[in-house]
């Protein structure tokens, strides 16, 4: 039996410990299929669209650290680049696996199937090449082990997607074994000279400043599991209070004595905005000001603030190149001075709890019942992850409270609509641990919802908790018009027509509050496949927030062109 290319990739993406991987099968792949089908360690997984298979491999992403998808020539490809693009907005090595035209066709030219119908067929790799930190496409045999080998060791160190183009006549065709995997994976280390400047700088920041706030962002989580501790590290050695970024919540614990909110300006949770532009000194980790997250640029620090990339740190005046996060922040931590001043300031401030009371169960269902019961469902169970699809359930989602060992996550980035529902399919088979729950609207189920099918046939106790409220509503709130309404499906009923002759997947409809009780009841019972609740709620019961956020985004979409 003899060694080929496609058990050389097969057995990389084992070394870096990929095992579920996402596939659609196209003639153009299909040996490739049969060699990481061969592998022991790799579990092949079908989805019913390369759009979705994408999304899974960017959540299985976000729960194991890289993932790999793989699909034919440009039928699949192209849609594949959706969840790539994803990847890399979100900062997620994806791994993007295509088969090729067979290399005797090149130049011949010959038309192909799966093509635009001309002789060239380099159009996928160089639109690839705009979405990933590296592209290649193997063109003989002898070459595959360092192209395989230089683009997932860019992925793995840049956390961004890579793409790998293999020709179909080349996955069976004969390679050399791998060499060392430490050859991929050697982390690059800080260099010592910036490391220390770079501390030194910092601690000169902060020192003499009498109000300094941390501000975590969604990069932080993508430095690995060290830089998380290193900033709890930090945190704790100053004292002060730690807001996160929207993109950031559930990345600093939100029992931890210090957290103080999501910054998010005018639709900040507790009293994150206050406390942010009450500081005279900022210390940004992993941060990304977006229109979005600045609310459509009218909330961004107003102090100088100093800024800690994951591989550099930028303070006003000074720069410092290749000095990695997890070494930063743990040595910065052996240097601060301890100043809470900003938690005085806190517990001043801080807001009471809010009293969310149970709506009778009679009363039509709201949006507040809804997120009062999913807070409980939160609170029920420490392993649980929470999904928001983009939509008022970012809205939602944010005001929550998430108890010790909840996760977090959103898309808000990419905002693919109906992202949740393949990404939590692909979150969940690497943690069946862990309770995953979605909280989506009816406009972005209606992207994905082929995919409710994969977790029926894996028997994924996935809850999804769909909000009905009849159409695109951020988009009314932004700009409305006739093309935000939708047509309304049996979400309910659709879910169990998955089911078909073996699936476990139960549909409920809520209307009333006390109809949610029951079906999140059922939902905990269902442990045999997903339960979707879906909830009819008034098309005008929206957050507040999505509606002032909403005015300030529609403004700044609304600047008039540069004359
Ligand atoms: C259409 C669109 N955004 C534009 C858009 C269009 N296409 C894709 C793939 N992604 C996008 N974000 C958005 S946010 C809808 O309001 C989502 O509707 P829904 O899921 O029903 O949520 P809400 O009702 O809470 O808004
Ligand atoms: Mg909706």
């Amino acid at each position: 039996q003899q060694f080929t290319v496609g058990d050389y990739l097969a057995e990389r993406l084992a070394q870096i410990g990929i095992r579920h991987h996402f596939v659609v099968p196209g003639d153009y792949n299909l040996i490739l299929l049969d060699k990481l089908q061969a592998n022991p360690d790799l579990i092949q997984v079908g989805c019913a669209n390369e759009l979705n298979c994408s999304m899974a491999a960017e959540g299985y992403a976000r729960a194991n650290g890289v993932s790999a998808c793989v699909v034919t020539f440009s039928v699949g490809a192209i849609s594949a680049f959706n969840g790539t693009g994803s990847a890399y907005a979100e900062n997620l090595p994806l791994i993007l696996i295509s088969g090729s035209p067979n290399t005797n066709d090149a130049g011949q030219y010959h038309i192909l199937h799966h093509t635009l119908g001309t002789s060239d067929y380099t159009y996928q790799f160089e639109m690839a090449k705009k979405i990933t930190c590296c592209a290649v496409a193997i063109p003989r045999a002898v070459d595959a082990p360092r192209l395989i080998d230089r683009a997932i060791r860019h992925a793995l160190l840049a956390r961004k997607p890579c793409y790998i183009e293999i020709p179909t006549n080349l996955a069976g065709a004969s390679c050399v074994r791998p060499g060392p995997i430490s050859a991929i994976t050697e982390p690059v280390a800080s260099d010592t000279g910036a490391l220390e400047a770079a501390a030194a700088c910092a601690a000169e920041y902060l020192h003499g400043k009498l109000k300094p706030v941390i501000l975590v962002g969604p990069k932080l989580r993508r430095a690995g599991g060290a830089a998380e501790q290193g900033l709890l590290k930090l945190a704790e050695a100053m004292g002060c209070a730690v807001a996160v970024q929207p993109a950031a919540k559930g990345i600093f614990p939100e029992n931890h004595p210090q957290f103080v909110g999501v910054f998010w300006g005018q639709v900040s949770t507790g009293v994150a905005d206050a406390i942010v532009h009450w500081a005279d000194a900022l210390l940004c980790v992993g941060t990304v000001f977006t229109d979005y997250s600045t609310v459509g640029w009218t909330a961004l620090p107003n102090v100088p603030f100093m800024q800690a990339e994951m591989d550099h740190v930028t303070f006003p005046g000074a720069h410092f190149s290749r000095v990695r996060l997890a070494e930063f922040l743990p040595l910065l931590a052996s240097r601060v001075d301890f100043n809470n001043t900003t938690m005085v300031e806190y517990a001043r401030l801080r807001p009471d709890p809010p009293q969310l009371c149970a709506a009778p169960s009679e009363a039509p269902l709201t949006r507040k019942e809804i997120s009062r019961q999913v807070q409980s469902m939160l609170d029920a169970n420490a392993l649980t992850t929470l999904f928001v699809d983009t939509g008022d359930s970012w809205f939602n989602g944010m005001q929550l409270r998430l108890p010790a060992g909840a996760q977090f996550e959103i898309e808000m980035q990419w905002g693919h609509i109906g992202w949740s529902i393949p990404a939590a399919f692909g979150y969940a088979l690497r943690h069946p641990e862990r309770r995953t729950i979605v909280m989506i609207g009816d406009g972005s189920f209606q992207m994905t919802a082929q995919e409710v099918s994969q977790m029926v046939r894996y028997r994924l106790p996935i809850t999804i908790v769909l909000v009905n409220n009849r159409g695109y509503t951020i988009e009314v709130e932004i700009h409305d018009g006739s093309y935000n309404k939708i047509k309304n499906w049996d979400y309910a009923m659709l879910v169990e027509a998955f089911n078909a002759e073996d699936g476990r997947a139960v549909g409920l409809k809520a209307t009333t509050a006390g109809e949610l009780e029951e079906a999140v009841k059922a939902a905990g019972e269902n442990k045999d496949g997903p339960t979707l609740i879906e909830c009819l709620i008034d098309q005008d019961d929206c957050s507040r927030e999505l509606i002032t956020w909403g005015h300030y985004v529609a403004t700044a979409n609304a600047r008039p062109p540069k004359d």
